[in-house]
């Protein structure tokens, strides 16, 4: 039988300590990782953090081929996580970080069911977003059930301006680029063949694993592109075309962050 509260409490000190642990090696299935990862997530709640909503993982082929892993997966954002946009940002809290570009939904109205989903109002607007990867395993590799048990290696997130959200614009270009220089170039139609798929497949693995959307939470829909490395002192970027931009810059030290943090 798998130690789910074993497992989330290795992880857990993972993250805390900045050390990365090797990978479980248990064999355990998709539906334990799953509960893997809400145990996780209930040790950070208890330690007073709040969820900001829900991401997708590898929904698109770039990312998938980076990975090795072929199945969308699905993880809790907890409020800590958030780094204010254009901000500078303590990376000392990350074991091996990568960058990726993404579009961030605003949820509009409560999202039970797939039939909420597609309701009229279910995205309230829309913006494009970073988010920070960290695996928590060494050498960032991993199983399909590792990743899900790790939080889809969630670690950090940066929304930009939102916008009204226009279902008509959804195939947008995407430049992603690191200290002035496009790294990857993509568009968001990558992102399950059209992010707008995304609301509904969250709301599917959301429901699967008794979350319930919030109005008001976000929902990374998973990488336009392969994700980035991020350095001390990089300054990253995403602009997403009709969506504008979003950035941060990689502090070198927690000393050099200036109100950016959130
Ligand atoms: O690449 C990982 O470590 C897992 C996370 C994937 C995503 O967040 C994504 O594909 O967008």
């Amino acid at each position: 039988m798998t130690d789910i509260r074993g497992l989330a409490a290795v992880l857990d000190e993972a993250a805390r300590t900045v050390r990365a642990v090797p990978q479980p090696g248990q064999g355990y299935d998709v539906a334990a990782a799953y509960r893997v990862q809400e145990e996780l997530l209930r040790l950070r709640m208890e330690r007073g953090d709040r969820l900001s909503g829900v991401k997708l993982g590898f929904t698109s082929e770039g990312k998938r081929r980076q990975m090795g892993v072929h199945d969308v997966i699905f993880g809790r954002v907890p409020e800590s996580s958030a780094i204010l946009d254009g901000s500078y940002a303590d990376i000392s809290c990350y074991i091996h970080p990568r960058v990726e570009p993404e579009v961030v939904y605003l949820i509009g109205h409560r999202i039970a069911t797939v039939a909420d989903a597609l309701a009229p109002g279910a995205v309230a607007a829309v913006a494009p977003g970073i988010e920070i990867i960290d695996s928590r395993y060494e050498n960032f590799r991993f199983s399909l059930p590792d990743v899900i048990a790790d939080n889809t290696s969630a670690a950090g997130y940066v929304v930009g301006p939102w916008r009204p959200y226009d279902p008509a614009r959804w195939n947008l270009g995407v430049v992603f680029e690191v200290d002035g220089r496009p790294v990857q170039t993509g568009s968001t139609g990558a992102i399950l063949g059209d992010p707008r798929r995304a609301v509904v497949e969250a709301a599917r693995l959301a429901a699967a694993h008794g979350v319930v959307l919030e109005p008001g939470w976000i929902l990374l829909a998973g990488a336009a592109t392969p994700a980035e490395p991020l350095t001390p002192g990089a300054h990253v970027r995403v602009e997403v075309q009709h969506l504008g931009s979003v950035s941060f810059t990689a502090a070198q030290a927690p000393s050099d962050v200036v109100g950016g943090q959130s």
